[in-house]
């Protein structure tokens, strides 16, 4: 038997594995590492971060990687090469990593990495019918398996869309496993670049666990910030926006677009919410002289209203009342005051962060990889139902050190 195909048979039948998940998310800011210890698998997994650090990606990563970043004409070359040398970089932040800590890359069972998103083209976004949803995620895991000496699961995403799926939000299955409580209407709210959000009925009846994106999160307030404070990459604690007025021309032109008409479950990014489809809107209100803080306020209240706005539509139609349900913040959005205060005005629910749940807010979407990993290689069935967005399948492909 191949060594490594032995490993994996081995690593299926620990009682704790050492994961590390890997997160880099549309907010190119840097690469998430969690070191996990996960024992079980499915609803009896546990997990306990042992470790977690934030690389942040250096000016030149970013630069290269906002060449092809949700953009529809790029140089080809650049993307191809940027797909080795991502996995690269990634590889050597892990070896550092471990070798900061002084953990021998042996007691480290699997990574899993999530790779860079560059275009993300659901159905919706590209309207092509004989086309699939699309999506893509860069950063080959081969290097890091090699880089590394350990064996990587990559690619998570591919595997959703071949079995039905937008190829997102894939969080679900963490937060079905990690955080579903019996008799809590739970509802694990996730702002990044895009916002997303699992509903867990108090039930935890798969089939009426929902999830969705719902528009943008940061993306737009971090890009208007760097345009107009080019020192600044996003508006620390909502400084800017606290000063501006929301512009409600502006803001209903926003929220004018056929994404929000669109059936749920749904996913999107960058591509959609652009620099363009901004500039679109002020042209549209009139309102191209606006000043900085009014446009990062009305921005910010975009991101409130339209999560508040598909919490409401899509729970509603499950339960009668929001006022029973916890909400959970992750992502560095709950670390925007002001749009958690709108959130708080707009929504009737208890809120809380995931930290009180055992896991940080920032840490979690590292975390939810390594949860998909461990399910691949030491789950054994789940069944989500018929629920559209949540097919029952493992995700990741395999890559071998030797
Ligand atoms: N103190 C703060 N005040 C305001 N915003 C903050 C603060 N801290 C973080 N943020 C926001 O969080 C962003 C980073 O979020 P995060 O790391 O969750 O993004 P991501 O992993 O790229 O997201 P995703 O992949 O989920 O789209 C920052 O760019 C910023 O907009
Ligand atoms: C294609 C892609 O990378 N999507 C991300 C992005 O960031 C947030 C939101 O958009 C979410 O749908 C997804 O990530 C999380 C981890 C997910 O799939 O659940």
């Amino acid at each position: 038997m191949n060594k490594n195909i032995n490993a994996l048979y081995q690593i299926a039948q620990k009682e704790t594995r050492n994961i590390i998940g890997l997160m880099s998310g549309t907010s190119l800011d840097g690469l998430d590492i969690a070191l996990c210890k996960i024992s079980g698998s499915g609803q009896n997994s546990t997990v306990r971060i042992a470790q977690f650090e934030t690389i942040d990606y250096s000016e030149d990563i970013k630069i290269e990687i906002r060449k092809v970043f949700a953009k529809k004409e790029i140089d080809f070359q650049h993307l191809v090469m940027l797909n080795e040398w991502i996995g690269l970089l990634h590889a050597e932040m892990i070896n550092n990593f471990l070798k900061k800590r002084n953990i021998p890359s042996a007691e480290i069972d699997l990574i899993a990495s999530h790779g860079q998103t560059v275009l993300h083209a659901p159905k919706f976004l590209h309207q092509q019918e004989k086309f699939p949803n699309a999506t893509l995620q860069i950063g080959d895991g081969d290097h890091i398996a090699v880089k590394t000496g350990i064996i990587t699961l990559s690619d998570f995403r591919q595997k959703h869309i071949a079995a039905g799926g937008e190829g997102a939000p894939v969080a679900v299955y963490g937060d079905y496993f990690l955080f579903g409580k019996k008799g809590e209407n739970r509802i694990m709210l996730n702002m990044g670049g895009i916002a997303n959000f699992t509903f867990l009925p108090a039930s935890l009846n798969p089939e009426e666990t929902f999830v969705t994106d719902t528009g943008t999160g940061n993306t737009l307030i971090d890009l208007f910030t760097k345009q107009y404070y080019p020192e600044k990459s996003y508006d620390k604690d909502a400084e800017i926006a606290r000063k501006g007025t929301v512009n409600q021309l502006l803001l209903d032109h926003l929220k004018d677009d056929a994404f929000f008409r669109q059936e749920f479950p749904k996913t999107i990014g960058p591509e959609l919410f652009s620099a363009e489809y901004v500039k679109a809107a002020l042209t549209r209100s009139s309102s191209e002289t606006i000043a900085a803080p009014d446009l990062l306020a009305t921005l910010t209240r975009f991101s409130a209203e339209t999560i508040a706005e598909a919490i409401h539509y899509a729970v509603n139609n499950s339960v009668d009342s929001l006022e029973d349900f916890k909400i959970y913040l992750s992502g560095g959005g709950m670390h925007n005051p002001l749009l958690v205060q709108w959130l708080k005005e707009l929504l009737p629910c208890d809120f809380h962060k995931t930290d009180e749940l055992g896991i940080s807010g920032d840490a979690k979407e590292a975390v939810l990889f390594a949860i998909l990993a461990n399910e691949t290689i030491a789950g054994e069935d789940f069944n989500f139902g018929s629920h559209k967005g949540i097919p029952s399948v493992t995700m990741g492909k395999i890559s071998l050190p030797d």
